[in-house]
């Protein structure tokens, strides 16, 4: 699929997988470490794009997750890990708000996630970038401010299971197809965002984001 089309990946927007508890513990403990990836959905219509505010659902309490997004390029089905990276069509930086008083409900009852991961304006994402202009995608530094202060800074050489894992781990079981965005995990530490806040992010490579928080 051309690139122009993946331009649009948000009006067309499709699946949105998120990669959870995927960056290494900086301490280096392994001991609580996925052994296999953890994944959750946002719904395609939870996306916004620059202009457009984050809103907190009443009785919700945020955090700011920013992290790469690989977007698909073409459908695939049970590719090897080798495979894998030959299936993207481009990235974006993506923020996976997250509502973390749900997400403490949800995991000390052992519920879904659905209702602190997806909700309304819940996945702010970038620009489509192009792939050419992420040649390594195992090597990209990200970094998130919230009104101007530093909250998080991370590099992709980081995680649990690179984008290439998490394409191939994903295709056994489902068809990835283009447009379907995989959210590929957030370096520490995201913090709480309140009304009137202004998240900043980007990626060493020069592309970046703003959102306000309504
Ligand atoms: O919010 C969480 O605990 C899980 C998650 O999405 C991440 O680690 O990126
Ligand atoms: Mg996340």
């Amino acid at each position: 699929m051309a690139a122009s089309r993946l331009k649009d990946f948000v009006k067309n927007g499709r699946k949105i997988y998120g990669a959870a508890l995927n960056y290494k513990d900086p301490s280096g403990d392994t001991s609580k470490q996925i052994q296999e990836p953890v994944l959750f959905f946002k719904a395609p219509s939870d996306y916004i794009t620059e202009g457009t505010p984050i809103e907190i659902p009443v009785g919700f309490t945020l955090v700011e997750e920013l992290e790469l997004g690989v977007i698909i390029g073409k459908t695939c089905k049970k590719v090897t890990e080798s495979e894998a990276l030959d299936y993207v069509g481009g990235y974006c930086i993506g923020l996976d708000m997250t509502a973390v008083n749900e997400m403490v409900k949800a995991r000390s009852n052992n519920w879904p996630w659905t209702r602190c991961k997806s909700f309304d304006t819940s996945c702010p994402v970038s620009v489509f970038i192009p792939k050419e202009e992420i040649p390594d995608p195992n090597n990209v530094e990200l970094w998130c401010t919230i009104n101007g202060r530093l909250q998080q800074v991370g590099n992709t050489k980081d995680l649990v299971f690179s984008a290439a894992q998490l394409i191939s781990f994903i295709s056994q079981t489902h068809t990835l197809e283009p447009n379907d965005l995989i959210l590929t995990g957030t370096p520490p530490t995201p913090g709480i965002v309140h009304s009137g806040d202004v998240i900043e992010g980007g990626i060493k490579e020069g592309i970046t984001i703003k959102f306000i928080v309504n």
